[in-house]
């Protein structure tokens, strides 16, 4: 997170560290006991020999905290018409390998079901672990910062992403304060509801031109709900 500051611990119990090898690669968070939502281009490069596991109630990644357990992985969904070079369909479903255990620090997230876009100029916010500068500085507690969404149109003008954003895509302004490396697959949250999931996108962070893009979860219900009927 560029521009952003440290969240008030535990007050973003959805929120999950997904990691390889004890390592944090993405964001991601809890739908319900069984399953934590992020982004399909955070499990594209997996060797199959490393583990991907998932980390709940945490602030600090390194600290202990009577809250944080670290879960094993049962299944993968990346979404199937998602691809290496392309931003469309990012979204992963992660099946963990027993339920969560809930608590004030450990909560699901509820998610926009119905379709609908959310009007330009809404604030809305994104939490991570990822990089909080440009030189790749990592943190180690949980980081926010509030950003406005760009309406589709404007986003899609030349100056910025130039007709890319399709309508299962949101933009967020990016100026100074944005998502980036690592941050990946969390949610954008607005008045309480995720409504998008952070994507790489252009891979460019902090820069007004290149707007932050997000996968639209409410174009991915039917998706979600037959995954989650599938492997429940
Ligand atoms: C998918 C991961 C395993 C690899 C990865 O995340 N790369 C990467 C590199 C540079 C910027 C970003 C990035 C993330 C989130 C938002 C944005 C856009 N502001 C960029 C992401």
């Amino acid at each position: 997170i560029l521009g952003g500051m440290e969240a008030a611990p535990h007050l973003r119990p959805y929120m999950a560290s997904i990691q390889i090898d004890g390592k944090h690669l993405c964001g991601g968070f809890l739908l319900n006991e069984w399953w934590v939502l992020s982004a399909a281009h955070c499990v594209e490069d997996i060797s199959p020999g490393s583990t991907v596991r998932v980390l709940l109630g945490a602030h600090s990644l390194s600290q202990p905290e009577s809250s944080k357990h670290l879960y094993e992985v049962q299944s993968l969904f990346p979404h199937p018409d998602s691809h290496p070079d392309t931003i469309h369909h990012d979204i992963l479903l992660i099946k963990l390998s027993e339920k969560a255990t809930l608590g004030p620090a450990v909560q699901p997230l509820p998610y926009q079901r119905e379709a609908g876009d959310v009007a330009g100029g809404t604030f809305c916010s994104v939490a991570g672990w990822g990089i909080t500068t440009h030189s790749g500085r990592k943190p180690d507690r949980l980081q926010q910062v509030d950003l406005p969404i760009m309406d589709r149109a404007v986003c899609n003008q030349r100056i910025y992403h130039d007709n890319l954003i399709t309508d299962k895509m949101i933009c967020a302004e990016s100026r100074k304060k944005d998502a980036c490396r690592g941050d990946s697959g969390g949610p954008l949250v607005c008045n309480g509801v995720a409504q998008g999931i952070v994507t790489s996108g252009t891979r460019v962070c902090g820069n007004w031109k290149k707007p932050g893009i997000y996968t639209k979860i409410s174009s991915y219900t039917d998706w979600i709900d037959s995954v989650l009927a599938s492997a429940s």
